[in-house]
């Protein structure tokens, strides 16, 4: 008997609508089996960006770390799980979206984090690594404690990356460099207005018959994720690999306005010799 009560316990957690949070978009307007359609459809949108940068990063990659690949191949299972989430709004469906950003951030933390920053305790970047895999695994186990908090929580981050961006580009000079950075931070900052006024102010988007604000929402940060990791990338490649000359570019055209940054290197292991 507890062994049936339990199993409906779980399957009560992929059931539909089983989640706290609800968006602005209408629930079942366009599909009688996707809750929030156009949600859905955007979190598609992970799925184009990401197997482009893992290609646009991949000369970096293979200098740097190829542990780098994995930051680009989670963010397709963060579009998925997105997808899946708000195709359900189930319970199952928000934790797989939420720690599949967590786990994205605390690799990006663990690969890139400037070494400068770390605690003046922490000598090296395999012992910092190690850390924020432990901080990691406690804020999963947290995360189950009062679910409508983590997305605030995830937020928080992105103030600590910028925070963090601004110390390390207070000496940088570099017009290239300095475009890429103010991108990053606009995208963002068109992102998570997005975001706040579709929590906060959907009873307004309703009567504008406009309640789409979360999926542009999830294009935006995307882009803002794709313009910050290259950057902070490049910042790495300077102070990691500096024999492999890094400079910025975009893809496609390196003149357009919206294309996807990617760092091309000069050098290679095979003209350190000189450095
Ligand atoms: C030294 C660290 C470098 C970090 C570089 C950037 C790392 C990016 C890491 C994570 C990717 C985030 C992907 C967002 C997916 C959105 C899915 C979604 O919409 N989920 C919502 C529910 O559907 C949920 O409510 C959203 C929660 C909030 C997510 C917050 C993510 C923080 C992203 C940080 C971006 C930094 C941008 C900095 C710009 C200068
Ligand atoms: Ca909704
Ligand atoms: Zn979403």
């Amino acid at each position: 008997m507890a062994g049936f009560y339990s199993s409906e316990k779980m399957t009560g957690l992929f059931a539909y609508e089983s989640s706290d949070l609800d968006w602005c978009e209408d629930n079942y307007r366009h599909s009688e089996h996707i809750v929030e359609y156009f949600n859905t459809m955007s979190s598609l949108f992970f799925f184009v960006i990401s197997p482009i940068m893992l290609y646009l990063l991949h000369p970096y990659a293979r200098e740097r770390n190829l542990a780098v690949h994995l930051v680009w191949t989670m963010m397709i299972f963060v579009g998925l799980f997105s997808a899946y989430f708000h195709m359900t709004l189930s319970f199952m469906g928000q934790m797989l979206d939420e720690l599949s950003i967590l786990w994205v951030l605390g690799l990006c933390y663990g690969l890139w984090f400037p070494r400068r920053l770390f605690p003046s305790f922490i000598k090296d970047r395999t012992t910092f690594s190690r850390l924020v895999m432990m901080i990691t695994v406690v804020t999963t186990l947290c995360s189950f404690v009062k679910p409508t908090a983590n997305a605030y929580l995830l937020n928080c981050f992105a103030l600590h990356i910028i925070y963090s961006l601004g110390l390390e580009m207070r000496t940088c000079t570099d017009p290239k460099v300095l475009r890429l950075c103010w991108s990053a931070v606009g995208l963002w900052v068109l992102a998570i207005s997005c975001w706040i006024s579709d929590r906060f102010g959907c009873s307004f988007w309703q009567k504008l018959n406009f309640c789409y604000l979360h999926g542009i929402w999830h294009i935006l940060i995307v882009m803002a994720v794709a313009y910050a990791s290259t950057l902070i990338a490049y910042l790495d490649a300077n102070y990691e690999i500096p024999y492999s000359l890094p400079s910025l570019q975009y893809w496609p055209n390196d003149n357009w306005v919206l294309g996807l940054p990617y760092i091309v290197l000069k050098g290679t292991t095979k003209t350190q010799k000189i450095f």
